[in-house]
Order: structure tokens, then C-alpha cells, then sequence
């Protein structure tokens, strides 16, 4: 297994990134590319990183539930380790790995929570099932698979109806500053265009070497 790892690569080629096509917004190419991405499982699954107070980057997925002028939303635990981090710096990034498309997507920017109203809808669209697991889990604290299964049933009896909205769980919206569209080419001379956002609020592209 090891040996072959050297050996695993794909060549890219079906699609170019063309200059003349970029949009003036990133967001309308973000748009357009999302819907490409439909065909493939889970194309709302992201990366976020966030970085700690010693300057620790982690990453995790979280899967994109919004998408307006206040940037990308997604829900969350606000005392996991990402929202502890994004308390102290909300600084972070989120990379889309559309392999399937040979695309991938970086966006880098700064979260702020989503307000009161957004977090209680969203969460009263969830299915029970994972409305009662947000209740029952402590996210990112240690915990027995018993306190889990327990918490979870322990809830479940508690609220026959509806489930409330666990204490500590919200959403982020990532305003970004920054976007990265990357499309895979041949020879690994892929296309590259970065749009960073202007003091006057405007979006300059360049192209970079891959
Ligand atoms: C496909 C996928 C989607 C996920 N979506 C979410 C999500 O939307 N929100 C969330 O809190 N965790 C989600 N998770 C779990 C996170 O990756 C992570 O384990 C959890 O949020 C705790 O991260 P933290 O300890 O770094 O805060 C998802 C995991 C996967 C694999
Ligand atoms: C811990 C956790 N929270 C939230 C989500 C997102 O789920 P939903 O689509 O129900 O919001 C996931 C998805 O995998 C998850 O694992």
C-alpha cells in the first residue's frame, strides 16, 4: 500500500479557466461553479480552518447551509474547539475539494455568528434526529459512547414535540476578502485566479502560477 502511494495521480484536462470569462463578483462564479458541483456527493461539504490562541491551525468539514451578501453560513456547536477559536480570532478559511470536477475553491475571511433568528430556523428545519444528537452532544468534549447513547435518550423522552435549541448552538457567516478558484490542467499548469477584495470594495483577480 505504501509503496504505491508515489504512484497515485490523475492527470487533468477536461476544462480551462479563461481570463476573458471571470465575472467581476467571485460570488457569481462561486454560484455558477456550485451548480456544477450538484453531480457530485455532498458538494456543500467544506473545509473550515480556524487557528488557536497559540497559533494552532485545525481543520474541519462543515457542510455550506447559506450563501448571501454576509458571505458562507454554516451551523455548528459555538463551545466546539472551531467556535472557541473562532470566539477568540474569527479569522479563518474554507476550501471546497471538488475532486469530481478537478476544481477546488478557497475562500479566506472572517466569521461572525449568524443572528438569533437564522440559528433558531435553521435548526427547527433540522430532522429530530439531529436536532436531538446536537442536544445530547457535548461537541468536542471527551465522552463515553453510555453518556452519549444516554444524553441522546435522555433528551429524545424529555421533548416528545419539538426539540429546543440547545444552549451554545449556532451558525457562522464567513464574510470573505479573499477567493481562490482553482481549475486543474494539464501538466500541472493548472489555472489559477485569486480575487482579493479592494478597500473601495471592489474585487481585483490575478492569475497565479500553479
Ligand atoms: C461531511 C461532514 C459534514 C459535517 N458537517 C458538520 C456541520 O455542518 N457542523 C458541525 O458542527 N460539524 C459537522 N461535521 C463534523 C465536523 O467535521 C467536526 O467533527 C465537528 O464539528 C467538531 O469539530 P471541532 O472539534 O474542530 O470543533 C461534519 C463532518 C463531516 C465529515
Ligand atoms: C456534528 C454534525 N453537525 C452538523 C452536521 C450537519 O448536519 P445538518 O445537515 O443536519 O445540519 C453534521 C453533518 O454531518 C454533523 O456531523
Amino acid at each position: 500500500m505504501d509503496e504505491q502511494l508515489p504512484t497515485l495521480r490523475s492527470e487533468y484536462a477536461a476544462r480551462s479557466l479563461v481570463e476573458a470569462d471571470l465575472p467581476a463578483d467571485p460570488m457569481d462564479l462561486f454560484r455558477d461553479w456550485f451548480v456544477d458541483a450538484r453531480e457530485l456527493t455532498e458538494p456543500n461539504a467544506m473545509v473550515v480552518a480556524t487557528v488557536s490562541a497559540d497559533g494552532q491551525p485545525s481543520s474541519r468539514i462543515v457542510l455550506l447551509k447559506g450563501l448571501d451578501q454576509q458571505g458562507f453560513h454554516f451551523f455548528t456547536n459555538q463551545r466546539s474547539r472551531k467556535g472557541e477559536e473562532l470566539a477568540a480570532n474569527p479569522r479563518c478559511a474554507l476550501l471546497f475539494p471538488w475532486h469530481g470536477l478537478r476544481r477546488q475553491v478557497r475562500v479566506e475571511g472572517v466569521a461572525t455568528p449568524l443572528s438569533r433568528a437564522e440559528i433558531d430556523a435553521y435548526f427547527h428545519q433540522r430532522p429530530r434526529g439531529a436536532q436531538l444528537g446536537a442536544l445530547a452532544s457535548p461537541q468536542s468534549q471527551p465522552v463515553t459512547l453510555e453518556e452519549l447513547n444516554q444524553r441522546f435518550a435522555d433528551a429524545d423522552a424529555a421533548y416528545p414535540e419539538e426539540v429546543p435549541v440547545p444552549d451554545g448552538w449556532g451558525g457562522y457567516a464567513v464574510r470573505p476578502h479573499a477567493i481562490e478558484f482553482w481549475q486543474g490542467g494539464v501538466n500541472r499548469l493548472h489555472d489559477r485566479f485569486r480575487y482579493t477584495l479592494t478597500e473601495a470594495g471592489t474585487w481585483a483577480v490575478e492569475r497565479l502560477a500553479p
